[in-house]
């Protein structure tokens, strides 16, 4: 709605409501004036116009009052035009009433009626100019009918002139008249007055509501900022705390280091110091807020500070850089520090300082020397021999494998010399372990001498050495580096009190005669080691392509021997041993044989010296000595009385140490006597370990068991050693009775064995005998005792038992000893 229409609205309302809203006021007055006029002038009224004026007007103030009372109910319709028309309507009706009111007046002509009516209606137009002046159609209708009633009453009455009063009720009535519409026109005019100023009041309501809204608003805004700000500071605050524990977090970090942690700004020339930990400081003697602020120049000098400062620059040009310097603290102590200088930049990316770690490196150089000398050592360990310091196995296949492609690139040969020390075992076993080291440091030595320094010596392991021979003319070259290694053992070795005599057995393989690869020329040298074993030790042999097949056979036997003392292959024949002089049987000598599955009864020349280098002797000697005792017990159970039992002895079984236990055990748990039990050993043992043997040989004596030596000749016998023995037979190598006959040195070295044995007192056995010369010149010379296809080959037990018994003179009634 328009402001001029709402106006209008307004004014038309409040016109309305003055206009409806004096009825219950005007109605009373108007009905008491009228009753009062009634009962006043009854007598001279008409009947009809008064009832008539009577029921109009009550039907007219009762229609006043509805309306009236039907606009206060009805607020939502009050700005309706029709409550206007229909107030206007009973307003005229009221008019007509007081009309016929005057119509009824009978005696007009009579002032003292004429004068209350014009009375009447001057006060009841007056009344009605104010308070109809609202609405001049309602003033008219109900002015108007009253006075054309009156001036048609005065005209109409002839019996006084009235006209005079004719013209003042028209007078009267223009100026009620015009009071009314100036009342009206008034009225509207302080209406629109109040229509403005609700206008105003309203517009100022709703500006003051508008500026109220706004500053609600403003209010609500400024209420949210401020929670904004505060949490913006809450946020800010926590953030300047979480700041604040990084801060002292990183400080802490910072000075928790023994590192030297310090940072520059750039920004300016200067390069001054931002900050830096305590480390620092205490490097510099100084506290942090020293040094804060300050540039290198300032802090170290001219010379130093420039230097550093160019090294910042050179980490701002070329990036992140490190540095090791040995540097001194204020208290003196000079330290090696290691510093990584990396470039730091702003928030725009540009480089802005330098922030420098610097570590105190001394102690760690320091492992890191000790660390590779160790890794040195262990380097030299892993390739060297820990007890002669030789090169080892690796170092040896290593240089090998490079003298090989050396050999190729300048087409020369190689030797690879294989070494191994004869009956070392023994040695070892017998005068233990400390002397076995000493003597291998002695010969690794003297190996090293017998070679050129650019050759190598290594050892393999044990007892085994390797020597490497490079640029080689040709096989004889090879050969006399043999014959060199060989010459170096002659000389015996003397440690502590002992002399110790060693001979050596070497394989020789050439590149690329003989192989062209590191393995094959080390094998094909051990094979040709174990030729020169086989053939008597002591000795040096070039490879041959044969060797490789016996070195074969050789694995293959070993592990055939196992596999023969788990399966319980062996068995054991007797061999009788004679008087010569009456033919009788005195004894027997146990002979291991190997009942093979393949190859049948195989002898002990094919496999003793391989159970001897195995060890393997130890156990199937123990078993020949067992079944040897039990057999010499079965024999006495079936009458066999007198009679020794000899079994083979080898040196390594001697050199065991728990040998002498095991012959008792054996002797004992076969209940045999130890005299009819006679050990023979060889007559090398006695020489190569007279200490050891002299030991074990004084046990047997303890126990009462017989020692006879064997082969006796063929070694470098001589009364002195057999002096201090305590043996008790002595036997003849069948070498020197073969040939006994014929040959005038085997007569004179078997006679001088046997007088050796009759000063000494010592039984005398030859062996071999197989024609009835011998045994005649042997028994000639004094050699009563002897074994040999003469008399009989080595037989079963039942066939040792027969052969006892066809010669009945041998069985005797009492034992020998
Ligand atoms: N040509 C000829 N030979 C004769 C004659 N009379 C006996 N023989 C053989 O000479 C060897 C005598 O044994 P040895 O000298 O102790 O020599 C033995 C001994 O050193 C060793 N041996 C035998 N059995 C054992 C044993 O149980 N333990 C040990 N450690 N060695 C044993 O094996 C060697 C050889 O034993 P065998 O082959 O049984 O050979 C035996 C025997 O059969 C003869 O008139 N003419």
């Amino acid at each position: 709605m328009g402001e001029q229409s709402r106006r209008q609205a307004y004014i038309q309302a409040r016109q309305l409501e003055d206009f409806i809203g004096q009825a219950p006021a005007t109605n009373a007055a108007t009905l008491a004036v009228w009753l009062i006029f009634y009962i006043g002038l009854r007598d001279n009224m008409a009947a009809i116009p008064l009832i008539l004026s009577g029921l109009i007007m009550f039907v007219a103030c009762a229609s006043r009052i509805l309306i009236w009372h039907s606009y206060q109910k009805q607020p939502e319709t009050r700005a309706a035009e029709s409550w206007r028309w229909r107030y206007t309507i009973a307003t005229g009706g009221i008019g007509v009433a007081w009309s016929l009111l005057y119509f009824s007046l009978l005696d007009f002509q009579d002032l003292s009626v004429v004068a209350p009516v014009l009375m009447l209606f001057f006060g009841i137009a007056g009344t009605a100019a104010i308070a109809l002046s609202s609405y001049m159609p309602a003033f008219m209708l109900y002015s108007y009918p009253q006075i054309a009633t009156l001036i048609a009453m005065i005209l109409a009455q002839t019996q006084i002139n009235l006209s005079f009063l004719m013209f003042t009720v028209l007078i009267y009535a223009l100026l009620i008249t015009l009071y009314a519409r100036q009342m009206g026109q008034r009225n509207r005019r302080q209406l629109a007055l109040s229509a403005d100023n609700a206008g105003l009041v309203h517009e100022l309501g709703e500006e003051v509501e508008q500026r109220e809204a706004i500053i609600q608003q403003r209010t609500q805004a400024l209420r949210d900022s401020n929670l904004q700000l505060e949490r913006q500071i809450q946020h800010r605050e926590a953030a300047e705390k979480a700041v604040q524990v990084q801060y002292t977090l990183l400080r802490s970090v910072l000075n928790s280091t023994t590192d030297l942690i310090y940072y520059k700004d750039y920004r300016n020339e200067d390069g001054l110091y931002l900050g830096c930990n305590q480390a620092f400081a205490d490097f510099l003697g100084r506290d942090i807020e020293q040094i804060t602020g300050k540039n290198d120049i300032a802090l170290f000098g001219q010379v130093t500070g420039g230097l550093r400062r160019l090294d910042d620059r050179e980490t701002m040009a070329n990036g992140h850089g490190t540095q090791e310097a040995w540097v001194t603290y204020p208290d003196g102590h000079k330290v090696l520090l290691s510093t990584l200088r990396t470039p730091f930049r702003d928030d725009a990316n540009e480089i802005v300082g330098v922030l420098a770690i610097a570590r105190d490196i001394t102690e760690q150089k320091k492992s890191e020397q000790t660390l590779r000398r160790q890794q040195q050592a262990l380097q030299h360990l892993a390739h060297h021999d820990q007890l002669t310091g030789l090169p080892n196995r690796l170092k040896l296949i290593e240089t090998v494998g490079k003298a090989i492609g050396e050999a190729i690139d300048h087409g020369t040969q190689l030797a690879v010399l294989f070494v191994d020390l004869d009956h070392f075992k023994d040695i070892n076993d017998s005068l233990g372990h400390t002397i076995g080291d000493q003597l291998l440091v002695a010969i690794s030595q003297r190996l090293k001498k017998s070679v050129r320094a650019a050759d190598m010596v290594a050892r393999l392991g044990g007892d085994e050495f390797t020597v490497l021979i490079r640029d080689l003319k040709d096989e004889q070259g090879a050969i006399e580096v043999g014959e060199k290694i060989l010459d170096a053992f002659r000389e015996a070795v003397s440690i502590d009190s002992h002399t110790l005599k060693i001979t050596g057995s070497v394989g020789i393989s050439l590149y690329p005669r003989d192989g062209d690869d590191t393995e094959t020329l080390l094998r094909n040298a051990d094979a040709a080691m174990y030729r020169s074993k086989r053939d008597g030790r002591n000795a040096a042999r070039l490879y041959a392509a044969d060797m490789t097949e016996q070195a074969m056979a050789r694995l293959a036997l070993e592990s055939q021997l196992h596999e023969a003392i788990r399966n319980e292959e062996f068995t054991v024949r007797y061999q009788p041993q004679v008087d010569m002089r009456s033919g009788s049987v005195v004894g027997a000598e146990a002979l291991l044989r190997w009942n093979h599955p393949m190859h049948g009864l195989i002898g002990p020349d094919q496999f003793i010296d391989v159970a001897e280098d195995t060890g393997l002797i130890i156990d199937i000697g123990a078993w020949v000595l067992e079944q040897a005792c039990r057999q010499r017990e079965a024999w006495k159970r079936a009458g066999i009385m007198q009679l020794t039992m000899a079994v083979n002895i080898s040196a390594r079984q001697m050199l065991d140490p728990r040998f002498a236990d095991t012959v008792r055990e054996k002797v004992v748990s076969a209940g045999c006597n130890p005299h009819e039990v006679e050990l023979e050993i060889t007559e090398g043992l006695l020489i190569q370990h007279p200490e050891n043997a002299r030991r074990t040989l004084q046990t047997f004596r303890d126990m009462g068991i017989q020692v006879a030596v064997d082969d006796f000749g063929t070694g470098y016998s001589s009364l002195a050693y057999l002096k201090q023995y305590p043996i008790s037979k002595l036997k003849i190598d069948a070498s020197f009775v073969r040939d006994i006959q014929h040959d005038s040195n085997d007569q004179a070295i078997a006679s001088a064995v046997i007088a050796l044995g009759r000063s000494l007192d010592l039984d005398v056995i030859a062996e071999g005998v197989e024609t009835g010369e011998q045994s005649a010149i042997l028994i000639r010379h004094g050699c009563f005792l002897a074994q040999g296809y003469l008399y009989s080959r080595s037989l079963d037990a039942a066939g040792f038992q027969r052969f006892v018994e066809q010669r009945s003179g041998a069985v005797l009634p009492h034992p020998i000893a």
